[in-house]
């Protein structure tokens, strides 16, 4: 999905909430859990319960691969589910010699119809630029990130600079606002304004609202740009909304409850 369709998509629905489908097995209720396509189906529910709302969905790839080939099948089952009207994130975290990271590119954008991926910027140049050749795909880079080690390598300093300041401003360099995008913790309010002096057009993909703390007024009042720039990632309290039969109709409500207040930012 190029940028064009996803800035249309957030103003269409007045919403730039990234539902996680971080699908954890013992967290799934209990009449799901005999189920022998339980994460598909929780994931379905979900899905079905929250695509009026949202406009994006991140799907945490840790949670999927721990149950190696079901879980796989799991997640390639829902990404093709999510369809085309959705922004498909993997939440992958790769990252590696050029030549690896093209098979990474491969999987997500070829194999798998995900639109984006995430991707650790240690390796440098080369372990980022596969995942950027794809027309219409996206490299989301980590920035900085919405925990507490954030603050043992990305907020030390870096000569002149904060290490995460610094990454920000070289990666923009390998990119365009056209097919990168930064993650940014929610929890990292004091940030927020230096972020968007360093790159005031790119989109962040912003976790850490909900279960972490951080504030969607706060990102949405400092970080938003003229196309939006935001997807606010919830996870665990938008899926984990209720633990009941209702989860789905819980989730629905809380993912609306998010998509009514972006709709006064934006
Ligand atoms: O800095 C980061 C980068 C990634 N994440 C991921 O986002 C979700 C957050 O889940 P919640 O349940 O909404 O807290 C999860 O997949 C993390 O691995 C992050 O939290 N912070």
């Amino acid at each position: 999905m190029n940028r064009e369709k996803l800035v249309a998509l957030i103003k269409e629905k007045k919403s730039y909430l990234c539902v996680g489908l971080d699908t954890d097995m013992n967290k799934i209720p209990a009449h799901l859990k005999t189920d022998a396509d339980a994460i598909f189906n929780f994931n379905r529910a979900i899905i079905d319960a929250t695509r009026a709302t949202c406009v994006s969905y991140k799907i945490n790839t840790a949670f999927y691969e721990a149950w190696g080939v079901k879980g796989w099948e799991a997640m390639e089952k829902t990404v093709h589910y999510i369809g085309d009207d959705h922004f498909k994130i993997a939440d992958a975290k790769r990252g590696d010699i050029g030549n690896t990271s093209d098979q990474y590119a491969k999987a997500f954008f070829e194999t798998m119809p995900f639109d984006a991926v995430t991707v650790a910027p240690y390796m440098g140049e080369d372990s980022v630029k596969p995942f950027l050749q794809y027309e219409g795909k996206w490299a989301i880079v980590l920035g900085l990130t919405s925990n507490k080690g954030a603050g043992d390598f990305e907020l030390q300093q870096s000569g002149s600079e904060l290490l995460y300041e610094k990454v920000l401003r070289t990666v923009s360099e390998w990119g365009t606002a056209e097919n990168l995008m930064f993650v940014v913790g929610a929890t990292q309010a004091d940030e927020f304004t230096r972020v968007r002096e360093l790159i005031p057009d790119h989109f962040l993909l912003v976790p850490g609202v909900g279960a972490q703390g951080g504030s969607l007024k706060d990102i949405s009042e400092k970080a938003m740009n003229k196309d939006c720039g935001l997807l606010v990632n919830a996870s665990r309290a938008v899926i984990y909304a209720s633990g009941a039969a209702d989860f789905d109709e819980a989730a629905g409500k809380v993912a609306a409850g998010y998509q009514q207040e972006m709709a006064g930012y934006l």
